[in-house]
């Protein structure tokens, strides 16, 4: 026997590979076509061109020769006369044994070639075999007709592909109306019942969920007659629920085992409760029940009763509804989830309006402001950064915020003085009665930040308007604990923002306050001016996580070294807001000593408080957050000015040099905690000689 040469070989892999795949795609539609495919993958396979595919004629059965025209259309023409016998003949056989033709070929062919044309006839005939039988269901359910010559597969193929088919469509309708009709979970549940009863053909379906707390099951469906339009059992005055113990019944054993039963005669079967029967007059005979799981967990049974046509229920049934409980469970899982969202939306939104109410201010504290009138001397000393917030009392600090927003925006933004008057109490409400981060801060950063934008000409109206508002924003509903303690602490607030998680609030509380009701100053800005003005006071606000610092003083200082810097480059302009809402949050730091000395006591009594909180909890607290290191304040105060203050307020000096007091301000201070340091440190060294002393050292 001649073995192909290696070119030869190299040929027909050639060959075969350009022989395109998709060929069999369009081919299924076609028997005929299908085998002419193989026929002519086998050719090249074996490198014989000359080869003839003849099938039983459809008249006779006198055979009939396929050929395929250059346009592909498949033709079926008298056989061919040939002066000779073929080499090889391969009979075409399906695995019903149905004779679907024969391959003839017409040249030399080794015994290799034998072997691997016999096996591949085996796969080829089976293929279209198959592709026949999906054919013939496609069809089944109104696509296009199959040609005549398509093989019928036999009943219970037919029956077993329609019910797969059935089953596929529902479950397919299950998953939509997952999405669609999730609102509604008892018509999903009906839905789900009804389709059961028809894929295992029974007169009746019920669905019983378990209730963990009292081990019983209950059923808000019940009896669904299983009609092509549902009838649930739902009595008119609302929902009919039945109930009974897991300890009775069939549905109560599968709850327990967790097993699905078929049973063909309920009244032979011991686990069967009557009861029901004579209830409802109905008289059970076969029953198919299967549990609902979630997680291993049952949370449900559903139950089939009476086969259709009066027998028990098949292996099939069981394999068909087994495949469908899983689906129900994840209908229902899924609607049950759905239902707890919706409640707990709910139920924030009740809380959202409570809390709405008692967090705006109220019409008293409108009227008593709007009386107000600022003192002279106030207005002039407010003009310059040295200015102390804490002097001023409890109406004259809203009283100045507004009189600030006033200044720097009367003439730039319409907005209704009253909604001014109540925007700004209502943050003052917000703020909560901590040592430190509460309206007085909030206060003081906005009156830093108005200093700025009074002797500078940088900013847009809509970025200073974004500044200010941000400013006085910016540590709205301040717990007194950092982000690092929230973190620890798993709160609520930490569970929903990742990172800088008390500025991700603030700035949630500033938007819920202007959607308050007469409260919008921003409602004069268009559509896109307010996004763009909620983006920058968002970007504003968590430019205050002092963790967020570092990598903007790098980014800018890097940008100030390489001499770029220029504030018509957008990136440069919103570095350095975020630079500058670190710097009016550290302006206490640059306020003259007296200040600094009383913002610091305040600062320290939060962190302390923070530090006890922490101990309570079994952690040790940083240095600077535990009391009984108070001795080590003024180091600490030391080491935050020179590492973070004056990096800050140098940085932002060099792009705003209006703000180079604060640089000088905090070496002022500087020297004073180094002083105290020092004079602490004398102290410590003179207590240790007096100790030594005593002890006669
Ligand atoms: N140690 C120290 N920390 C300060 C001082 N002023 C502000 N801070 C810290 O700087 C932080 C800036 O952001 P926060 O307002 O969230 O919290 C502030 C305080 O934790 C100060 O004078 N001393």
């Amino acid at each position: 026997m001649v073995e192909p040469t290696a070119n030869q070989l190299q040929k027909n892999i050639d060959d075969t590979n350009d022989y395109p795949r998709e060929n069999f795609l369009e081919a299924y539609k076609n028997r005929n076509r299908i085998l002419f495919e193989v026929a002519s993958a086998c050719s090249k396979l074996v490198g014989i061109e000359k080869f003839e595919l003849l099938v039983p004629g459809r008249e006779t059965e006198e055979q009939v020769s396929v050929i395929k025209e250059e346009s592909g259309v498949i033709k079926l023409r008298k056989a061919r006369k040939h002066r000779r016998e073929p080499n090889l003949v391969i009979p075409l056989i399906d695995p019903t044994s149905k004779r679907l033709g024969e391959l003839h070929f017409y040249g030399v062919v080794n015994d290799r070639d034998r072997v691997f044309l016999n096996f591949f006839e085996r796969w080829a005939t089976a293929c279209v075999y198959f592709s026949q039988l999906y054919r013939r269901h496609e069809n089944a359910n109104g696509h296009t007709v199959a040609p005549p010559t398509t093989p019928s597969p036999s009943p219970e193929d037919s029956e077993f592909i329609a019910r797969q088919r059935r089953l596929n469509a529902f479950l397919l309708e299950v998953v939509r109306s997952l999405f669609h009709d999730i609102e509604k979970t008892q018509l999903l549940i009906t839905k789900v019942l009804s389709f059961a009863q028809k894929l295992v053909d029974a007169d009746r379906a019920s669905l019983f969920f378990l209730d963990m707390r009292t081990n019983e099951l209950y059923s808000r469906i019940f009896d669904n007659q299983g009609d092509d339009d549902p009838k649930v059992a739902i009595v008119e005055d609302g929902i009919k629920e039945i109930r009974f113990p897991t300890s009775r019944g069939i549905a109560g054993y599968v709850a327990r085992t967790g097993e699905g039963v078929n049973i063909a005669n309920a009244y032979e079967d011991a686990r069967f409760n009557p009861e029901v029967d004579s209830q409802t007059g109905y008289h059970t005979t076969s029953v198919l029940c299967m549990p609902i799981f979630i997680r291993k967990t049952v949370m449900g049974v559903m139950q089939m009763v009476n086969k259709r046509n009066g027998g028990r229920f098949t292996a099939v049934d069981e394999e068909a509804f087994e495949t469908f409980a899983v689906y129900c469970g994840l209908a229902l899982h899924h609607a049950k989830l759905y239902d707890k969202i919706r409640r707990s939306e709910i139920k924030h939104r009740i809380a959202m309006e409570v809390l709405s109410y008692h967090g705006v201010c109220n019409q008293d504290e409108v009227n008593k402001l709007k009386k107000a009138v600022p003192q002279t001397e106030s207005l002039r000393l407010m003009e310059n950064f040295d200015f102390n917030g804490h002097a001023l009392d409890h109406v004259e600090k809203p009283l100045y915020a507004v009189y600030m927003f006033d200044t720097l925006f009367r003439d730039k933004f319409k907005y209704a003085r009253d909604d001014l008057i109540r925007f700004v109490l209502t943050v003052r409400k917000n703020y909560r009665v901590v040592p430190y981060h509460n309206w007085t801060h909030g206060w003081t950063v906005a009156h830093a930040i108005f200093v700025v934008l009074r002797k500078t000409n940088i900013f847009t109206p809509l970025e200073s308007l974004a500044l200010y508002v941000s400013c006085i924003c910016h540590d709205l509903d301040h717990r007194g604990k950092n982000n690092a303690y929230m973190k620890t602490m798993s709160t609520p607030l930490a569970m929903i923002y990742s990172t800088s998680v008390m500025e991700h609030h603030h700035f949630n509380q500033t938007v819920t306050i202007l959607q308050q009701e007469g409260h919008n100053i921003l409602q004069s800005l268009s559509k896109e001016e307010y996004q763009e003005c909620l983006g920058l006071i968002k970007h504003c606000i968590l430019a205050t996580d002092l963790a967020l610092f570092f990598q903007n003083k790098a980014q800018l200082g890097s940008i100030l070294k390489e001499g770029h810097f220029d504030w018509n480059e957008e990136q440069h302009r919103s570095l350095s807001k975020a630079v500058l809402m670190t710097t009016c949050d550290l302006i206490a730091t640059a306020k003259p000593w007296p200040v600094q000395i009383e913002t610091v006591s305040v600062i320290f009594q939060e962190f302390y408080d923070q530090g006890d909180a922490e101990r309570k909890n079994g952690r040790t607290p940083m240095a600077m957050m535990d009391r009984d290191k108070a001795n080590e304040l003024p180091d600490l105060q030391v080491g935050f000015i020179q590492g973070i203050c004056l990096q800050c307020f140098e940085l932002i000096a060099k792009i705003i040099p209006e703000t180079q007091i604060l640089v000088d301000r905090s070496y002022q201070n500087l020297n004073r905690w180094k002083e105290m340091s020092e004079e602490n440190k004398r102290k410590k060294e003179q207590e240790a000689i007096a100790d030594g002393t005593e002890n006669g050292v």
